[in-house]
């Protein structure tokens, strides 16, 4: 038999949107099969129907040939399909042991048998070369090894189809080709694999095919060692999609903010941030290259308000708001997109007409005398849906939870570039986004740097870094290693900064 499943003309309607319009995609055996779409394309719902936490409308989903309901994630992992979804489900206090055993154990748990799944979890782990330790807690360690974690999880259930979300959106250079490999051992092992993703290039280095869809539609599976990244960039988002981002020289302006000597989490046992000095000047771009986990955060949360400065001043306009509360540096004209769109980026109970508001709620024209005004509201949702291209099914009156993740991330861009700020902190804004999305956000942070903004742009990829920025700052181990202009710099050696060698010049 060719397909170990097939999804057959899948129908999936919520209010106000078809998420899956007669959508078709077969897997076949022993193989990596991409799935390819533009944000809110009714990926995530596809596969939340093949791991039986959504019932189809209509349609035929057969495995191992056989017509078969899937009515809840159990009956998924007795047919041997399992799923790493987006955002990973760990119990953090949990060891990796009790994280995988959970909802398996054959009645309540003993000890011996404890120990007995934690060998049997040793060896899978050493059979796919998973690097994993079976004693260590959740919390303790790195999101890759989480993530091989739930990978483990699947194994130990059986599973021969593995479902992965966005595997790579939170994994370093480093974990993203180490991911390559365990998924080739895996197919080495007789497993079959559907991977959601949106970067073309790791869809070119692991997928074998690549089922492409667009608003709900399947538009077709392509071999992918035949077409070319451009080609499926096309079929996804309907379109030619400029990968160079096109900009003029900057003309600089004034500093608006400087960090002298700032010194963060000094003593802590994380990475903090070490007698860090920069300057950000209007009309510029400057980017912020490093590792994660290398003192990123901690900038971005000394100059936001959400970190306190243990020594050193942060200067904004000539003002020192090193110790100022947050609301009041929002109202200054810094804005920020955060690093974690859940966490810090939205309320996901909160419509998106509320989440537009959450920094402004208590100013004209949004309230008056502690009254909401709702027209004003959604006036307001409705200018950032239609600029920034976000797409849910009820428009203002999505609630952001229902929302895919890459309009989740649209609005939050929306919202901050809206308050017209005079400092843009932008931490990963294109994660989870598509191609196309990316290419009108890096617009967007150009346009802001024209009209005269200075824009912080904190990212993991290098390619965004060295494409988007005028400047280049290096973080190492809390260090700024050295600033260096993207014109004159190249990815050898930003990456050798960030290892925490200087050839940089410092300004
Ligand atoms: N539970 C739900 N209730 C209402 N609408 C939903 C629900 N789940 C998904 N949708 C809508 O269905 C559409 C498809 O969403 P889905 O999450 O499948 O997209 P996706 O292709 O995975 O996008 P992304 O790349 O941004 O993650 C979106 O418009 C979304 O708002």
């Amino acid at each position: 038999m060719e397909y170990v499943v097939e999804m057959l003309n899948i129908r999936k309607e919520f209010p106000g949107i078809v998420a899956n319009d007669n959508i078709t995609l077969q897997l076949k055996k022993g193989e990596i099969h991409a799935l390819l779409g533009e944000n809110g394309a009714g990926k995530s719902t596809l596969m939340s129907i093949l791991f039986g936490m959504y019932q189809p409308d209509r349609g035929v989903i057969k495995v191992n040939g056989i017509e078969t309901k899937i009515s809840n994630p159990n009956v998924a992992n007795k047919l041997g399909i399992g799923m790493v979804h987006q955002h990973f489900k760990l119990v953090s206090n949990f060891t990796v042991t009790e994280n995988i055993v959970l909802g398996a154990e054959p009645h309540q748990l003993y000890k011996l048998e404890l120990s007995e799944a934690s060998k049997k979890i040793q060896e899978l782990s050493n059979q796919y070369g998973l690097n994993v330790d079976p004693y260590a807690k959740i919390e303790n360690i790195s999101v890759g090894m989480q993530q091989r974690v739930e990978i483990l999880k699947m194994l130990y259930r059986a599973a021969d189809v593995l479902i992965l979300d966005e595997p790579t959106a939170v994994l370093t250079p480093q974990e993203i080709e180490d991911l390559g490999k365990i998924l080739k051992n895996l197919i080495a092992e007789g497993k079959s694999i559907i991977i959601i993703t949106h970067k073309l290039k790791e869809i070119k280095a692991m997928a074998d095919r690549c089922t492409v869809i667009r608003r709900g539609k399947t538009i077709g599976t392509v071999n992918v060692a035949e077409t070319s990244t451009s080609k499926m960039a096309e079929m996804m988002v309907g379109r030619e999609v400029n990968f160079q981002v096109e900009k003029e020289e900057a003309k600089v302006g004034e500093v608006v903010l400087t960090l002298n000597n700032v010194t963060v989490n000094k003593d802590k046992d994380v990475i903090g941030l070490n007698n860090v000095s920069l300057e950000v000047k209007r009309g510029e771009i400057l980017g912020i290259a490093g590792v994660d986990g290398n003192g990123q955060s901690e900038l971005v949360q000394s100059i936001t308000g959400l970190a306190k400065v243990e020594s050193g001043s942060i200067i904004y306009e000539g003002e020192d708001i090193t110790n100022l509360p947050v609301k009041k540096r929002i109202e200054k004209g810094i804005a920020h997109i955060p690093e974690d769109r859940h966490k810090h980026g939205l309320i996901l109970d909160y419509t998106v007409e509320e989440n537009m508001i959450v920094e402004v709620y208590d100013k004209a024209p949004y309230s008056k005398r502690g009254i909401l005004n709702f027209s004003a509201m959604r006036k307001h949702a409705e200018n950032i849906i239609k600029n920034f291209d976000v797409r849910s099914g009820q428009g203002p009156i999505s609630v952001t939870r229902s929302m895919s993740g890459g309009n989740q991330q649209k609005a939050i861009i929306g919202r901050e570039i809206e308050m017209d700020p005079t400092l843009l902190i932008a931490v990963q804004p294109t994660r989870g986004l598509d191609v196309g999305s990316i290419e009108y956000i890096h617009k967007r942070l150009v346009e802001q740097r024209d009209k005269g903004k200075a824009v912080l742009l904190v990212s993991l990829e290098l390619d965004e870094i060295l494409n988007v920025s005028d400047r280049i700052a290096v973080v190492n181990n809390g260090n700024l290693i050295g600033i260096v202009n993207a014109k004159e710099t190249d990815e050898n050696e930003i990456g050798l900064m960030m290892a925490g060698v200087n050839k940089g010049e410092d300004e």
